[in-house]
Parts: structure tokens; sequence; C-alpha cells
């Protein structure tokens, strides 16, 4: 990949992972990769504005690109870090055994991260105070501390002139950008889809946790005048950055609840008669017209299915008794769900059970400080009848109603 232009001497220098094995972050899977952003303002004094992970050969790959600039990486007179994960700051140890005289500007919090995860001193680093300006020749920086978007000492960086906000992981997607297309006004209908949909997969999976901090940083931002937003994953927004921004906030909304009139539904079944209710299930939720998402546990990867949990204003779990409890994989999709903090959602349960069940009491206890609101269950004996049939179809045309009121 070449650097790319963004606007005067502000340049994108960037890296696609797209091994189709990768887990970002150990967890998630990016079968459509994900770009990693570094930006470059070359002027008076160079600044780099966060830097790249130190795998795959991507240092080697931004270096390339920074001499298509004529710039080697001692040319660097400040070096921005937004943000100390290791995507985006873990070039940093070897960055600085190379450039000896760069500044670091980032945040309180994250001067002793630099030296815990890149051995850089302390005295190499400027802790920047909240709103705080820096004239660089041409351009004027100014940072804001946002701390929990997505860590404690994240910061973005303003560029005051041309209204530019290097957001780091806020804004951020999946899916790998292509050079003919990093802007958002380069991409198809088609693509942008895509991106929206890689967008709420990166809130769901990276962001979610940190709703509240979300949306104090999207008040306290709000009042500048944003022309493009640079993120650290994903495309430039510079036609319509107020789209991203609204995702976002609508996003981080979700949170406090109702999400959208959608319904994820996550089963499992050992021996097929949970499994045998299911398409009832569907057909009964799409009588009401509402959208349905369903992902099998196991088998569908949580990091979708916390996707269409997060975006879903309800959600219904089928899944057998196991051991006088919640059937293992669906335990781990519960317990994933409240790690991310899915929270104010109309819920449904149902299932089969042998003997004398024991999932349902699991359920109930599992979910306790959820922030969920069961609205009911329903449970039979071995293989479903005909008159299970038509009870579970009056519970769920039951719960659609209600999820009806609650979206309304
Ligand atoms: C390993 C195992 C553990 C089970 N534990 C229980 C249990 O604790 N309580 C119960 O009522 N049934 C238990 N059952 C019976 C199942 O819940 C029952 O077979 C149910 O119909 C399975 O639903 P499925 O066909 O959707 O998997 C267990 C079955 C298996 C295979």
């Amino acid at each position: 990949m070449k650097f790319q232009k963004i606007v005067d001497d502000i340049y994108r220098l960037a890296v696609n992972i797209e091994d189709e094995n990768y887990l970002f972050e150990g967890i998630w899977p990016i079968p459509h990769g994900i770009s990693i952003n570094a930006y470059l303002i070359k002027g008076e004094k160079n600044v780099l504005i966060d830097l790249t992970q130190d795998i795959m050969g991507f240092p080697k790959a931004i270096t390339g690109q920074m001499e298509g600039l004529s710039l080697a990486v001692e040319d660097i007179d400040i070096i921005v870090v937004n943000h100390m994960e290791p995507d985006h700051a873990g070039w940093l140890r070897e960055f600085c055994k190379k450039n000896t005289k760069g500044l670091i500007y980032c945040t309180k919090k994250a001067v002793p991260l630099l030296e815990a995860f890149g051995r850089v001193p302390a005295d190499r680093a400027v802790a920047i105070t909240d709103g705080m300006t820096l004239e660089v020749g041409e351009y004027e920086l100014q940072f804001f501390e946002t701390p929990n978007i997505h860590w404690p000492e994240t910061m973005m960086t303003y560029e005051t002139k041309r209204k530019i906000l290097f957001a780091c992981d806020a804004f951020g997607s999946y899916g790998k950008v292509t050079e003919d297309a990093i802007f958002d006004d380069q991409l198809s209908e088609e693509k942008h889809a895509f991106f929206e949909n890689e967008a709420l997969r990166y809130y769901a999976n990276i962001v979610a946790a940190f709703s509240g901090a979300v949306l104090k940083g999207l008040t306290k931002l709000s009042g500048l005048d944003v022309k493009i937003i640079c993120p650290s994953h994903g495309i430039i927004w510079r036609e319509n950055p107020g789209v991203i921004i609204d995702h976002y906030k609508r996003y981080a909304e979700y949170s406090k609840g109702p999400a959208e009139r959608e319904i994820t539904l996550v089963w499992s079944s050992m021996y097929g008669s949970t499994k045998s209710m299911l398409n009832l299930v569907v057909e009964t939720i799409r009588k009401h017209k509402i959208p349905v998402h369903v992902y099998q546990a196991p088998g569908d990867d949580i990091g979708y299915i916390l996707a269409g949990a997060w975006k879903s204003a309800g959600l219904i779990f089928g899944m057998p008794t196991y051991e006088y409890k919640v059937f293992p994989p669906m335990s781990h999709v519960i317990d994933e769900l409240l790690v991310k903090k899915v929270t104010n959602k109309k819920v449904f349960r149902f299932g089969s059970y042998g003997w004398v069940g024991g999932a349902q009491r699991d359920f109930e206890s599992k979910i306790e400080k959820s922030g969920w609101d069961l609205l009911g269950f329903y449970e039979w004996q071995g293989a479903p009848t005909r008159e299970d049939e038509q009870a579970l179809v009056q519970k769920i045309d039951a719960f659609c109603e209600e999820l009806i009121k609650f979206t309304e």
C-alpha cells in the first residue's frame, strides 16, 4: 500500500490485517480483515499520529510509505499517541530506539504505559492537559482526553485549522480498506452497507462496554466543527462525517434501551427437541413483521452474536437443560453478553428438558443483574407435542406485542 493524501500535507499511512484466521484482540474473527491507520503531518516539524502494530512486517510497510514522502523514522519530531493499545502503539519500542529525538504527546495516564508496554522512559513524554493546543508550523493540534474510548488513557487529536478529528478507536470499523476507496465518498452503496455492518460489529465487540464513556465523549466534542474524521480503523469520513457520528450515538444509546425493533434468537440443541421449535418461533416473530437474527451456540461466533444482540431490543434464548443448568455453550454466550454490558432488553426463553429441568432456574439466576426484563418462558419434557407448539406460539405472540410497545 502507498501513503494516501488527505488534505495539504496530511497523509494516511496504513496496513490491513488480511489473514482470515487472525483473531482481533485474540478473540474476534475478522474474515474481511481490518485496517490499522496512522496519520502523518509533514512540515516544519513532522508529526506522526499513532503508529501501528508490530506484527506481519507492518512497521516496515509504514516505514516504506514514509519513504515515499522522503521521510525516515528519524525525521519524526512529534509522536502523538492517542491510545496505548498495541494495535496502534506496538511499534513504539522499536520506533523509539531509532528515533531518539521525538517527543511523545499523550495523556498523563498513558505515560506509565509507555514504559510498561514500550520500555520508553517517561522523559520522552509530554503529558497533555485537556484541550491543550500545540502549534506545528501551518498546523494546530488540540488534544482532548476521551477516557475509556477505548482505554482509560485514550485521547483524540483535533487539527483546528482544517477541522480534522483523529479519533483513534472511535468511529472505527472492521473491514480491510483498499487504496481506491479510503474516503466515504469513494464507496459504492454496497460498500457503505458493508462498513456500516462492520462498524456495528466492531462497536459491539470492542467499544460497547464503554458506551457511557462514548456518550460523555460525544457530548464533550459536540461543540467541535468536524469536517473530516480520521479513525484508526476503517474508512475516513470527509463527505459526511455526521453519518458515523450518528451511528455511534445510536449504538451507544442502545445501552440505555430500547434498541431497534429486532430480535436476536440464539439457540442450542443436543438431540433436536429444542431445535424442532425453532422454525415455529421464527415464523411467529416474522408474522409480527419483526426482523429476527438467528444464531446457534456453539457454531456461530460470539462476535457476531454480540452485534445482533446489541442492536436488538429483544433477545430469545432456545436451549435445553444440561446437568440441571443452562446448556454450557449458551452459558458462555450469556456470560459474554453480560461482560459487554448488553442491557435493557426484553427477554424470552424456551427449551426442552428430560427429567426435572433446571435450566430455567439457572438462567434466571444468571441474568438477575443484567437489566434484562424476562417476559416469559416455555419448557416442555422431551419432544414437543401439538399442545406445546400452540402454547409456545401464544407466548411468542405476547412477547412480540410487548416488544412492539417497548420500541414504539
Ligand atoms: C448430558 C446431558 C445432561 C442432561 N441433564 C439434564 C438435567 O439436568 N435435567 C433434565 O431435566 N434433563 C437433562 N437432560 C435431558 C435433556 O435436557 C433432554 O434430553 C432434552 O430433551 C434435550 O433437548 P434437545 O433435544 O433440544 O437437546 C440431559 C441430557 C444430557 C444429554
